[in-house]
């Protein structure tokens, strides 16, 4: 065994007993391992940062720039902070109309029924989610960072360094960080994906949305049995909902579970009183009279009334108008080095837009999860504003809640770290422990 892969099973030994001793609830991770353990580190020392043009906030020009306002951009602005750099030099360009926060919270907290505390802004603010300072409004402005709220950019130039803003701003950039996460997948407009009652889940907005729905809910279809498709099905329990999950796949989390933990998690749905219909695809979403979802027809002709649907059936990283910039054919996603650099000096990409070497499995990874949000973030900045060369080595690590509202029969909490390759080995019995290792040590 490599140093780096001794050191990597002492993290993994000592997440698993965090894990262990202060959840008593359900866990699942895994340790891969590759043979011979030889690590490319694609760092390239023609990279170099440009210096920034000008300081301060006049017209144009903007030393910092971060484009996105979510979670990555929540800590990444923290970092700036920490170093000092953040007031009069950083701009954070915003789609959204509130300051970033924890997104993992819109299907969880978000989602409790009126009576049992639902999370709501500014509650869930970055950096709560990681243990942090809860940073509103008041915080950016106290810290002199500037926000542009409801103004997403809409075009780019690498060479004048400008960005132009959906308001018509135009704005020079001394360093960019691309932070504008991914978007969910639709279902096409033709087959009813833009019906009134069918939602998707991405920002606090659709969050409300939603929650705006249930309340006068009775038949709820959520398609995809993924995390959305997981997480959303919990709470409409929550609201007592009737619920269907409707997936291609032959069990839930298809990527990530095996077939033998997914039946365990499908049993809790159930005696929660949530019915699969697996294997399926949807034909078209049906209208009633009154304009609104109805139905979802499956391509096997079958009908399943609704007057909710939920689709979360994956999510696409946001490139455009980056693209020049460089998208990673295989995976999507703004490619960088493992110092966040794309390939236009001073310009960097973090979070879920980032493809990135995951120096552990020597492959360039996007990953969709939070944590690499906060840690890509922090890298990604310490780079900009310090000396720092290092590599970023993550090991994966995403987790998820459901059936968290108070009253709920049992709260599950799974956290899943490493890549589910290889063989499985299944230990304990989901009574009230489950833990799936998966082994692999080809080369
Ligand atoms: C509902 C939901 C629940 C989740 N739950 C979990 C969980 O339990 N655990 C977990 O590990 N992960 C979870 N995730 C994933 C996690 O939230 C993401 O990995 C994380 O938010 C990624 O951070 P980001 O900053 O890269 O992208 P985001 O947080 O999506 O932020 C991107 C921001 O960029 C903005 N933007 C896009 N284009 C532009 C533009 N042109 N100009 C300006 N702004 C722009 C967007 O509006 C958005 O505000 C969840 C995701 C969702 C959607
Ligand atoms: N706990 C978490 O980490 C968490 C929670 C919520 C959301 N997210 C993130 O949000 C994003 C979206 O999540 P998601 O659950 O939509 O994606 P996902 O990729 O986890 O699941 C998509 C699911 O949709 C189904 N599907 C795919 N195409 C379909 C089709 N045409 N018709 C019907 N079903 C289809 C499949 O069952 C698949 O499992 C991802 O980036 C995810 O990582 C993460
Ligand atoms: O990471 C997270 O942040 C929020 C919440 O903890 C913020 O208070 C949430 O629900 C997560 O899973």
């Amino acid at each position: 065994m490599t140093s780096a892969l001794r050191r990597k099973a002492a993290q993994m030994a000592s997440a698993a007993t965090q894990c262990f001793s202060y959840s008593s609830l359900p866990a699942t991770w895994a340790l891969r391992q590759r043979g011979g353990g030889a690590s490319v580190l694609r760092l390239s020392s023609r990279r170099t940062f440009s210096v920034s043009a000008a300081a301060g906030f006049d017209n144009q020009n903007r030393e910092y720039v971060i484009v996105g306002g979510g979670n990555a951009a929540g800590y990444a602005a923290r970092t700036f902070v920490e170093h000092g750099m953040a007031d009069g030099r950083l701009c954070i360009v915003s789609k959204e109309p509130v300051p970033p926060y924890e997104r993992p919270a819109l299907t969880k907290g978000y989602l409790f029924p009126p009576d049992k505390k639902p999370a709501r802004l500014p509650g869930f603010h970055t950096c709560v989610g990681s243990g942090g300072q809860r940073q509103t409004a008041e915080w950016y402005k106290e810290n002199g960072i500037e926000v542009l709220y409801e103004d997403p950019v809409v075009a780019f130039d690498g060479k004048t360094q400008t960005l132009k803003t959906s308001s018509g701003k135009v704005l020079k950039y001394g360093s960019l960080i691309i932070s504008t996460g991914c978007e969910a997948s639709r279902l096409p407009e033709k087959i009813g994906g833009k019906l009134p009652g069918v939602h998707y889940i991405r920002d606090v907005a659709d969050a409300d949305a939603l929650v705006s729905s249930l309340g006068s809910a009775k038949k709820v279809v959520v398609i995809g049995g993924g995390y959305i498709g997981m997480e959303v099905a919990a709470a409409a329990c929550g609201w007592n909902l009737d619920t269907t999950i409707i997936f291609p796949e032959d069990h839930i989390m298809p990527r990530l579970f095996t077939p033998s933990l997914a039946k365990k998690y499908e049993e809790l749905y159930q005696q929660n009183g949530v019915k699969f219909i697996k294997g399926a695809l949807i034909e078209k979403l049906g209208a009633g009279s009154d304009g609104r979802v109805s139905s979802a027809v499956l391509k096997d002709g079958s009908v399943v009334e609704a007057d909710t649907v939920i689709v979360g059936i994956g999510a696409k990283p946001v490139v455009s108008p980056f693209e020049a910039v460089g998208v990673n054919p295989k995976v999507g996603g703004i490619e960088v080095d493992s110092l966040f650099r794309t390939s236009v000096p001073g310009i960097f990409a973090i979070g879920d837009v980032a493809a990135f070497p995951l120096k552990m499995y020597n492959r360039i990874a996007r990953v969709e999860h939070v944590d690499h949000a906060r840690k890509s973030a922090h890298h990604c900045v310490e780079t900009l504003l310090t000396s720092q060369t290092k590599a970023y080595d993550y090991l994966p690590y995403f987790y998820s809640r459901v059936f968290e509202y108070e009253g709920s029969s049992r709260k599950v909490w799974w956290q899943f770290y490493g890549d589910n390759v290889g063989e499985a080995v299944e230990v304990g019995n989901f009574d009230p422990k489950v833990a799936t290792f998966w082994i692999d040590s080809a080369g």
